[in-house]
């Protein structure tokens, strides 16, 4: 038997022991058991097997991540467009009125992800000039997933749309998958109609530039974006979204979960930078991601205050064990008529930090965040968990960390 069939079979019987502990435990007035769960997880799960090995021989459940495959991502733009600061704002919990004081990058900053695969996000200097011949170009761009190019909406935006085709068209040919994102930066400057305008300007010069040179339908999206709101944690969501190979099979199992559960929706997310690499396939809704930032904010600033060292010595060890659950799990009732849900997936210490005095572990970890606007969704809450068990049973099984 192969190693993806163990695993399938392991899922399976999982998810059997899981549904039908939950039917036993579950109340006459539930919703409905998660008699489907199990089958769509199942075929998702199949669904994954065959995509990842048609994709990459090496890649198979068990071992999915390749030691080598750590998808990498570029900042790129004019000085001054906001590059340092976006990266500042998103890994690095930097307050955007902090970013004033940024001085200019000269060298390349590299930040990373690591809560469930290892993101690479690279901030290069506006001042290099990349096209140049004697430009070792292969260091930077080979092996890259994404390029962000970050464009300063309030200043004449002539030049960055230029050089942004002449760049396009520079690498397209020796690197013909990299996806390319244009951040049209600052618009919180911008009235919203000015916004509207810039925006379809933008896109209209940048289109009409590639098919002048012959290039049409480049692969380019376009988002508008600030580090004064919550736009810019959306904007990078998307993008990471584009680098996660297995993103199908995470939208078919947060679906399925949604459904079982009566979520509205449904986020995975890197609680860290607050950036989702995952959500059920219903439209985002601003509000939806706004309340799980703020929610990630709270549980943040609290595991501050309150939380520590799991498992450092035998003594923290037992302590652990006798008055906490193995994963974080949060519940907030009734938030603008919304009920929150969170379910820590994963957790890998990123670093140790002294500060005044105390010994402080940043963890990374990749979480569950749910909406829910149904009532009864408290008296659920049972059937919920033994849910949210076996999803959490099933990602970790078929995509371990490494
Ligand atoms: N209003 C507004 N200002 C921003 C925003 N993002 C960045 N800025 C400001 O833009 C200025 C330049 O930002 P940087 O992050 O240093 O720009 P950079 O692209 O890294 O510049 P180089 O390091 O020179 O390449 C700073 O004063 C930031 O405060 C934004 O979303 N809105």
């Amino acid at each position: 038997m192969s190693r993806n069939d163990e695993v399938a079979e392991e899922v399976s019987d999982c998810f059997e022991r899981r549904s039908s502990e939950a039917k036993r435990k579950s109340p006459q007035n539930f919703p409905k058991p998660d008699d489907n769960l199990m089958t769509s997880m199942n075929s998702a799960n199949n669904e994954h097997k065959t995509r990842t090995n048609g994709d990459n021989e090496d890649l198979e459940p068990g071992n999915l991540l390749h030691a080598d495959h750590k998808p990498r991502l570029l900042l790129m733009g004019l000085k001054r467009s906001g590059k340092s600061s976006i990266s500042n704002v998103v890994f690095r919990k930097m307050a955007p009125h902090e970013t004033l004081f940024l001085e200019t990058t000269t060298t390349i900053r590299k930040e990373a992800m690591h809560s469930f695969m290892d993101f690479q996000v690279w901030d290069l200097p506006g001042q290099i000039d990349y096209l140049d011949p004697d430009f070792d170009a292969e260091s930077i761009f080979g092996g890259v997933g994404a390029m962000i190019w970050v464009l300063d909406a309030i200043d004449n935006y002539m030049e960055p749309v230029s050089r942004l085709t002449e760049t396009i068209l520079h690498l397209q040919h020796s690197y013909p998958d990299i996806k390319y994102s244009v951040f049209i930066h600052k618009v919180d400057s911008l009235t919203e109609d000015f916004r509207d305008d810039t925006m379809r300007d933008v896109r209209q010069r940048i289109t009409d530039d590639l098919y002048d040179a012959g290039l049409e339908n480049p692969p380019i999206t376009y988002y508008g974006t600030s580090i004064y709101d919550h736009s810019i944690f959306e904007a990078f969501s998307k993008v990471m979204q584009g680098l996660v190979p297995q993103l199908p099979t995470f939208e078919a199992l947060l679906n399925t979960v949604s459904a079982n559960c009566r979520f509205e929706k449904a986020y995975l997310f890197d609680v860290y930078s607050k950036v989702y690499i995952a959500s059920d396939t219903t439209p985002v809704d601003m509000k939806a991601y706004e309340l799980c930032a703020d929610l990630i904010d709270i549980i943040v600033d609290m595991s501050e205050v309150y939380g520590w060292d799991r498992g450092q010595d035998q003594q923290e060890t037992d302590r652990s064990q006798a008055v906490a659950a193995p994963s974080a799990e949060s519940f907030v009732s009734n938030i603008k008529g919304y009920h929150l849900y969170l379910k820590e997936i994963n957790r890998s210490a990123l670093r140790a930090q002294v500060r005044q005095g105390f010994r402080l572990t940043i963890y990374r970890n990749l979480s569950f965040i749910g909406i829910s606007k149904y009532s009864d969704f408290e008296i659920s809450k049972v059937l919920v968990d033994q849910n949210m068990q076996a999803f959490q049973d099933t990602l970790l099984k078929v995509f371990p960390r490494g």
